[in-house]
């Protein structure tokens, strides 16, 4: 899909959700699986479900359900992306990464991403929040391929910093307030749909990460191109395989999901309520 045509759109899109939600908010998440309760903690809620807006792919994964949420959190404006698009779904990165893009021309400066992703560290049992500090793309291609759209950002961009030290030291000292023990790391972003192998978590152990999963490093790839701050939070929903010996299950990922959504909303509500105490002073 050449540019031109991916920015007609992406403002398209943009244009239908602006019909409904005139001042949309400057800060995004994108909920991961199991996390799609999360939506149901903002107040006074405007829902549209992405098959109102045009151009929009349609979640085809059990716990990702397929509504743009916009309302507030203690005060605070947020934008909730209530399920995503994943390239094992059969979505081209385009696609996949179609709601960052729509949300860069909403006015969305601040990107949170969400996953249930597996622990590889023997250290990040189930149930840990990690903040992630780094990335490894093995995805096969990269969603910037192809022609660069200048006016949104340059072909080579940096990617030094995809998540941001100042959203991660934030996330941390919110953490700190809720007692939770975040932890940090590196996500490794493989194609999927099947779960790794043992002799696969040994290799991404050696390359270096910490958890992995099959989203998350495209959004934030786009996210960083366009200039958006990112701030990305995995939950470890099981053990990655040969950890445990368990056996790996969608379903088991769901569930791990929403027991884990009442913790990782309340250190999202904190890092969303900082931000726009920020914004108010102008010092965001
Ligand atoms: O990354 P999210 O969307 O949270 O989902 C994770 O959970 C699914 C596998 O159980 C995969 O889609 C993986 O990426
Ligand atoms: O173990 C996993 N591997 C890949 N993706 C995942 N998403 C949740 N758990 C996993």
């Amino acid at each position: 899909m050449p540019p031109i045509e991916l920015d007609e759109r992406a403002s398209e899109a943009a244009l239908a959700i602006q019909a409904t939600i005139p001042k949309p908010p400057k800060v995004a998440v994108v909920l991961g699986s199991g996390l799609g309760a999360l939506a149901n903690r903002l107040a006074d809620r405007t829902i549209v479900p992405y098959a109102k807006i045009p151009h929009f792919p349609r979640p085809t994964v059990e716990g990702h359900e397929g509504n743009l949420v916009s309302g507030t959190v203690a005060g605070a404006p947020l934008l909730v992306f209530q399920g995503r698009f994943h390239y094992y779904e059969g979505y081209g990165l385009d696609e996949v990464t179609f709601p960052i893009r729509v949300m860069k021309r909403l006015g969305v400066r601040t990107l949170i991403l969400t996953a249930a992703t597996g622990g590889i560290d023997l250290s990040l049992p189930a149930g840990t929040i990690v903040c992630l500090k780094d990335h490894l793309n093995l995805i096969g291609s990269n969603p910037l391929r192809g022609p660069n759209d200048e006016r949104v950002g340059k072909r080579f961009p940096d990617m030094t910093e995809v998540y941001s030290h100042r959203l991660r030291d934030l996330a941390f000292e919110e953490a700190d307030k809720l007692g939770l023990n975040l932890a940090s790391g590196v996500y490794a972003c493989l194609p999927g749909p099947s779960y790794e192998t043992p002799a696969e978590i040994r290799m991404l152990r050696i390359l270096g990460a910490d958890v992995v999963g099959m989203s998350t490093v495209p959004e934030a790839i786009v996210a960083r191109h366009a200039g958006l701050d990112v701030l990305a939070l995995a939950l470890v929903t099981n053990a990655a395989a040969g950890v445990s010996g368990e056996i790996i299950s969608h379903a088991d990922v769901v569930e791990a999901g929403l027991k884990a959504t009442p913790l990782i909303g309340a250190l999202i509500e904190g890092v969303v309520q900082r931000l726009d105490a920020e914004d108010r002073q102008g010092t965001a």
